[in-house]
């Protein structure tokens, strides 16, 4: 029998907001959509969800006032770096034993996400990662720390470092979220804000929202 019970009541949450933006063109964090930063709006969204937030970045983002954990992992090594930072974050916290995370450029992502990925665990080294429209969402997940050293060991050596190829190293299971309904048609919660277009875009899913 399986007797883990995860503490919903004491999950961190911490908003990746590194990388190179390379196809936005500037830092994707402080890229306003209607009159606020990418990183207000998922900071907002995010911190009823979660016991206490953190912001992450390889660099500190302008005009951040949040509390910030810079990635431990030197050089923009990608998205698992930052996932490492959250997982060595929540180790400093008591009684921590998973840390989500969320990625800066997806505005719209559900109100619900912790709870539901929260009740997908069903033990100390289980993963939970987000999906919607059959395609998985990796940079929104629930994450054991006690998988901070392979983590660690795995960036250190792993090439490529892709999300993706560390999942398939653990115990995954993915949580399908629905599609929102909105004035227009459905939008797809884990929507991202990659491009100036995919900005343009998210300003008008902005004007349908319900
Ligand atoms: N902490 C941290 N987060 C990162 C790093 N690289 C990407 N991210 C985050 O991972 C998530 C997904 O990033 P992408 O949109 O794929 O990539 P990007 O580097 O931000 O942008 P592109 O250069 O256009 O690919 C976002 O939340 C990024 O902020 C990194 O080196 N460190
Ligand atoms: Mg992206």
């Amino acid at each position: 029998m399986n007797d883990f019970s995860l503490d919903r009541s004491n999950i961190p949450g911490v908003v990746l907001a590194g990388g190179r933006s390379s196809r936005m063109g500037r830092d994707k964090a402080s890229v306003q959509l209607s009159g606020r930063t990418l990183l207000e709006r998922v900071v907002e969204q995010l911190e009823p969800q979660v016991s206490i937030l953190a912001v992450n970045a390889d660099a500190t983002p302008e005009n951040c006032r949040h509390l910030f954990i810079p990635d431990i992992v030197p050089g923009k090594a990608g998205p698992m770096a930052g996932i490492h930072a959250a997982m060595a974050y929540g180790a400093t916290l008591g009684g921590v034993t998973h840390v989500v995370t969320v990625s800066v450029d997806s505005p719209f992502f559900p109100r619900d996400l912790v709870d539901w990925l929260a009740a997908a665990i069903d033990g100390p080294e289980k993963i939970a990662i987000a999906a919607s429209e059959g395609r998985s969402h990796p940079v929104f997940g629930l994450w054991p720390l006690k998988l901070a050293d392979d983590l660690e060991a795995w960036i250190a050596t792993d090439e490529k470092r892709r999300v993706r190829d560390f999942l398939l190293r653990h115990d995954v299971t993915e949580v399908a979220f629905p599609l929102r309904p909105t004035r227009a048609s459905l939008l797809d919660p884990f929507f991202n804000v990659n491009t100036p277009d995919d900005l343009a875009e998210a300003e008008r899913w902005l004007r349908v929202l319900v």
